[in-house]
């Protein structure tokens, strides 16, 4: 059986999961998945799953265990082939769990950034809802203010990303994302990256991930000639 590389990168409001993972799909060719884009997704189509997420998501809140596993489980066995990074989830423990059920993961990568970065970094916000597209008026504005690059589309600022809101979402995240930190501490596979700026993380993810995937897809390689 061929291996292929599956990892998934955790890290609080705003610490740049988004950001490194499209860096990290675009150098090593793996796929970048989304939790929130599948969340998204499932309630275009007006799925089951995405039905009932819809009614957490207007209130703010993360949408239960059971709904979300239900929603991301079938999308990561249509992966199968795929090396992937997996962006979102798990955020808890019976999530990490289920996908532990599911597949054997090779990294878990976590982002520790000051909560003053975060706050910064949140107050410059500014999404297009329909594709989840982020921008940040100083990092990475969009070409217009105020108007997505892609669709011409106004952008707005959420509401939970105010400065206020956040202090009380880090909290809950801590929280919740202590016990699959230590997840994955046991298992041997926890990477923590910490510094203020996604530029600075990067050459290390970079050299962590380059010293794990050739060897993982020229296996791979051998294999499928088997
Ligand atoms: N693993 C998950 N567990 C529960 N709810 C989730 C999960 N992933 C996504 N969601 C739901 O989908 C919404 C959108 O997710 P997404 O990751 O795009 O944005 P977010 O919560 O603003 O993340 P961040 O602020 O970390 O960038 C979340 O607010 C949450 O309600
Ligand atoms: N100033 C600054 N802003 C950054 C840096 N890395 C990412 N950002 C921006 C992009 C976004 O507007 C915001 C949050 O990044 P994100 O990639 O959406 O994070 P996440 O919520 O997916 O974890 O911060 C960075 O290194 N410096």
């Amino acid at each position: 059986m061929s291996k292929l590389f599956r990892a998934v990168i955790m890290g609080p409001p705003g610490s740049g999961k988004g950001t490194i993972s499209e860096r990290i799909a675009h150098s090593f060719g793996l796929k970048h998945l989304s939790s929130g884009d599948f969340v998204r997704e499932n309630i275009a189509a007006k799925t089951e799953a995405g039905v009932q997420a819809k009614t957490y998501i207007k209130k703010g809140l993360l949408v239960p265990d059971l709904v979300m596993t239900r929603l991301l489980l079938p999308r990561l066995e249509e992966m199968t082939k795929y090396s992937w990074l997996l962006d979102g989830f798990p955020r808890t423990l019976a999530q990490a769990e289920a996908l532990n059920s599911a597949c054997d993961l090779d990294v878990a990568i976590n982002l520790n950034i000051p909560l003053e970065t975060l706050k910064e970094r949140l107050r410059h916000r500014w999404i297009h809802p329909p594709s989840g597209r982020v921008y940040n008026m100083c990092f990475n504005p969009p070409r217009v203010q105020g108007i997505d690059d892609i669709t011409g589309e106004p952008l707005i600022q959420q509401e939970d990303d105010r400065p206020e809101a956040l202090v009380a979402r880090l909290r809950h995240y801590k929280d919740v994302a202590k016990p699959v930190i230590d997840f994955y501490k046991a298992k041997g596979i926890l990477y923590t990256f910490s510094d203020t700026e996604t530029d600075q993380i990067w050459p290390n993810i970079s050299t962590l991930l380059s010293t794990k995937i050739p060897t993982i897809q020229s296996d791979a390689r051998c294999a499928s000639t088997h």
